[in-house]
């Protein structure tokens, strides 16, 4: 699926959206011409419902843009359908959210080789790589709820990571952790990333979290300002 001539991993032409609020119709994303190259790191930052997470559902396809154009490695996603877009989130396409949202049957070992299973794939030595990174490979027979929210996170990130995916897409990351174990999780998450040739796109709140990126999108009003 990957396009050996795509220079950007993302490419938003014009793209708007927006909610009906009761009889009122409210534009959240406002033709937004925007791109991420790979291995770029990016912040979106922006006050609470300026439409931070609707950029990032966009982006991984779990909502569609009113209008405009995604592109994604190189492809337009414009008549993509559910099978493109299960292969894309499959092979390029990591993500992290703020409630670590692990599988809890699994143990920890189980939820980070997930996204290779998927590709039938087996555990491998970027795996170890991962785990013994974050500090947690004495941890991976251990069932996922038994760990705390810092250890969580770090499973979380293993497997974003796993498959070493063109994109990670990040919400609020340490938002549920305090600032020592986010500014840890923050620093791994840049590292591994990096080693990975991932680029990240991550919603925070968080002004140290955000400085974290070499780039910064500030959304409000509908309007990105970098
Ligand atoms: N499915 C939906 N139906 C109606 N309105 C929606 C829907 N999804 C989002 N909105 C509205 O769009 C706006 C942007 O929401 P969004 O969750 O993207 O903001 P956000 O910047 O991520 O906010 P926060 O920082 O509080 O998480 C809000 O006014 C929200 O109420």
């Amino acid at each position: 699926m990957t396009d050996s001539r795509f220079s950007a991993i993302v490419t938003l032409r014009q793209i708007s959206k927006g909610f009906n609020d009761g009889d009122q119709y409210h534009q959240v994303l406002k033709q937004l011409n925007l791109s991420i190259l790979p291995g770029e790191t990016v912040a979106l930052t922006g006050p609470s419902g300026s439409g931070k997470s609707t950029l990032l559902n966009i982006i991984g396809g779990f909502e569609q843009a009113d209008s405009g154009e995604l592109s994604l490695l190189g492809h337009s996603t414009q008549h993509w359908h559910d099978p493109q877009w299960s292969d894309f989130r499959r092979r390029s396409l990591g993500v992290v959210f703020q409630q670590y949202n692990l599988l809890t049957p699994l143990n920890v070992a189980d939820n980070i080789q997930f996204p290779l299973s998927l590709l039938g794939e087996p555990w491998n030595d970027w795996c170890d790589y991962l785990v013994n990174k974050l500090g947690i490979a004495e941890l991976k027979q251990r069932a996922v709820e038994q760990l705390s929210g810092g250890q969580q996170q770090r499973v979380a990130i293993a497997r974003a990571l796993a498959h070493r995916p063109a994109l990670l897409l990040a919400d609020e990351p340490t938002g549920n952790l305090d600032a020592h174990a986010g500014e840890e999780v923050m620093q791994l998450l840049v590292k591994l990333a990096a080693d990975a040739g991932t680029a990240i796109l991550m919603v925070t709140h968080s002004d140290s979290a955000a400085h974290y990126m070499t780039r910064r999108w500030h959304l409000e009003q509908g309007n990105i300002h970098e």
